[in-house]
């Protein structure tokens, strides 16, 4: 049975992108909000001005009622990881038995350092579950830029399903079976973004901005295999790919974050510039706390976990890093 109509929860800028996409690949979609305004927004002038502004929101219909989404054939839970619960437990109140669910957000739940797939799997235990991730700004999404993402599923025909609902040629879609691999990459690449901002934003020059992507890919794929990661997924677009996208451009909310650090701003003072989410600083000490519990060397995370609480300076940081003991580069 293909997927004909698709729930999306959570009308944030990659929320609503992800919705304009599905109506693009001639899918009927509901998208759910947890802000009446953005409901009204959406459905009277078919607009996110909140958090996707100069997009067409046109044929998608808001809802603030989950039931809604329950009763369609599919759902793109895209919620950021810290409140992804709540929205995934509402859902659980109507879902029917063996709901197909699509996790697109990226991150860890701090207060357990679960990832959102043990989440789902707690708040909907019948779920089926799948994960989309890889180098995807909501913006070139919206734009119909073209763009390529991993989508992982628990079976081929599952994959199958999602690949004929949601791709397009813009919008490519690679399968994998690696749930965890597609996962890890997006949650831990956003925590490399913050540090190859602060590079940046410091002015430290391209060399070491490379050399922080490549040193850094070795932790996403140290911690992404610990956890359970096939080390080739984390070579294609959900991890590889990913880090690349975020740490090359200030379009991210987590590098950009991290070049305000290096300008000299505090981190509440950036987060309460913004509406948008930077999913890395409440990842970063989750990472850190899973790299300790796991035993897995993670210098450059942990150091951002420690700039981002505010218990180490950038420039405590940055001599930690730089004053390790020369190693084997593997
Ligand atoms: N924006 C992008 O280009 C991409 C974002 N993602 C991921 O998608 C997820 C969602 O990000 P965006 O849509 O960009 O968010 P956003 O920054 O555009 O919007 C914030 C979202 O958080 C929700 N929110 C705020 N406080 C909340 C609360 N207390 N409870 C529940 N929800 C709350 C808002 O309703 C809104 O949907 C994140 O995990 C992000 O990493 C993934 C790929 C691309
Ligand atoms: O995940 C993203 C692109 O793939 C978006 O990253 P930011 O949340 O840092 O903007």
């Amino acid at each position: 049975m293909s997927f004909e109509t698709i729930g999306v929860i959570g009308a944030g800028a990659w929320g609503t992108a992800l919705a304009i996409n599905a109506q693009r690949a001639g899918r009927n979609v509901v998208l759910w909000a947890r802000e009446q305004d953005v409901v009204d927004a959406i459905n009277n002038d078919q607009k996110n001005p909140k958090y996707l502004p100069d997009a067409a929101v046109e044929g998608i219909r808001a809802t603030s009622d989950m039931a809604e989404i329950a009763k369609c054939d599919a759902v793109m839970a895209v919620t950021p990881a810290q409140f992804m619960r709540g929205s995934l437990e509402l859902l659980g109140q109507s879902a029917p038995e063996g709901i197909s669910v699509m996790l697109c957000s990226k991150g860890f739940e701090a207060s357990s350092l679960k990832m959102m797939t043990d989440v789902l799997s707690e708040s909907i235990p019948s779920a089926v579950i799948s994960v989309l991730s890889g180098p995807s700004f909501a913006k070139d999404v919206a734009l119909g830029l073209p763009t390529a993402v991993t989508l992982a599923a628990s079976s081929p025909e599952e994959g199958e399903r999602w690949m004929d609902a949601i791709g397009r040629p813009e919008f490519r879609p690679y399968f994998s079976d690696d749930l965890i691999g597609a996962e890890a990459g997006g949650a831990v690449k956003n925590v490399l973004a913050i540090a190859c901002g602060i590079v940046e934003g410091k002015g430290l020059g391209k060399s070491a901005h490379a050399a922080l992507i490549s040193r850094g890919f070795a932790e996403l794929t140290r911690l992404g295999v610990a956890l359970g990661a096939n080390a080739e997924t984390l070579k294609g677009l959900c991890g590889l790919g990913d880090l690349v996208l975020t740490c090359s451009s200030t379009q991210s909310r987590n590098m950009s974050f991290g070049y305000a650090l290096g300008q000299g701003q505090t981190v509440s003072q950036i987060l309460a510039s913004r509406t948008a989410v930077t999913e890395g600083v409440a990842t970063a000490p989750a990472i850190a706390a899973l790299a300790k519990k796991l035993d897995v060397e993670m210098p450059i995370c942990e150091t951002v976990a420690e700039i981002v609480a505010e218990r180490i300076t950038l420039s405590q940081g940055i001599e930690a890093l730089l004053k390790r003991p020369f190693k084997a580069e593997n």
